[in-house]
């Protein structure tokens, strides 16, 4: 059901120095931020020739990824995705097997421009999974 690796997303606490980091020190193109306000994050793109990484800021009052970031001020890799061809298939065939989904079980648009689903991290081996459909 899961196709490729689409990114890695990594919260941190500063985003600036970490684009700074991404781009200066180990010399990769990284996007301006860009605030996603329906997911209570601003992000930073960095294109990698197989994948890319997502670099995430709390935005707002409620951000979904303020808890981690309290837990790990440092900062550390938050979720993985994966692309899947159908989503709503693949939202129904996760329920049926006890998987959580998270919020309210429908899509949302993410940061690509595509319907995403999150999946709770106790039922994937520790690891927030992100599920995005291409
Ligand atoms: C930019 C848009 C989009 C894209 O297109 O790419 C994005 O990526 S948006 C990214 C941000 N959005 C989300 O993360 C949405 C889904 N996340 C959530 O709903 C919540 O973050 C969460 C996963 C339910 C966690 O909520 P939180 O309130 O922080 O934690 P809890 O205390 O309820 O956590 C329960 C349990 O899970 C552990 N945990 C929490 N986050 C993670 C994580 N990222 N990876 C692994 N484990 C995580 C947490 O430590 C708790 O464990 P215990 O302490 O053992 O109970
Ligand atoms: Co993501």
């Amino acid at each position: 059901m899961i196709g490729r690796l689409n990114h890695v997303a990594i919260a941190v606490p500063d985003l600036e120095a970490a684009a700074a980091t991404y781009r200066d020190t180990l010399g990769a193109r990284v996007s301006a931020p860009q605030a996603e306000p329906d997911h209570g994050v601003t992000v930073v793109f960095v294109e990698l020739p197989n994948t890319k990484i997502e670099l995430l800021h709390p935005l707002g009052d409620n951000s979904p990824i303020a808890g981690f970031l309290a837990k790990s001020p440092a900062g550390g890799i938050h979720h993985i995705c994966y692309e899947v061809e159908d989503i709503l298939a693949a939202r129904d065939r996760l329920q049926a097997q006890g998987a959580r989904v998270l919020g309210d079980g429908e899509p949302k648009i993410g940061a690509h421009g595509k319907p995403v689903l999150f999946l709770h991290p106790k039922d994937f081996c520790g690891s927030l999974i992100e599920l995005e459909q291409v």
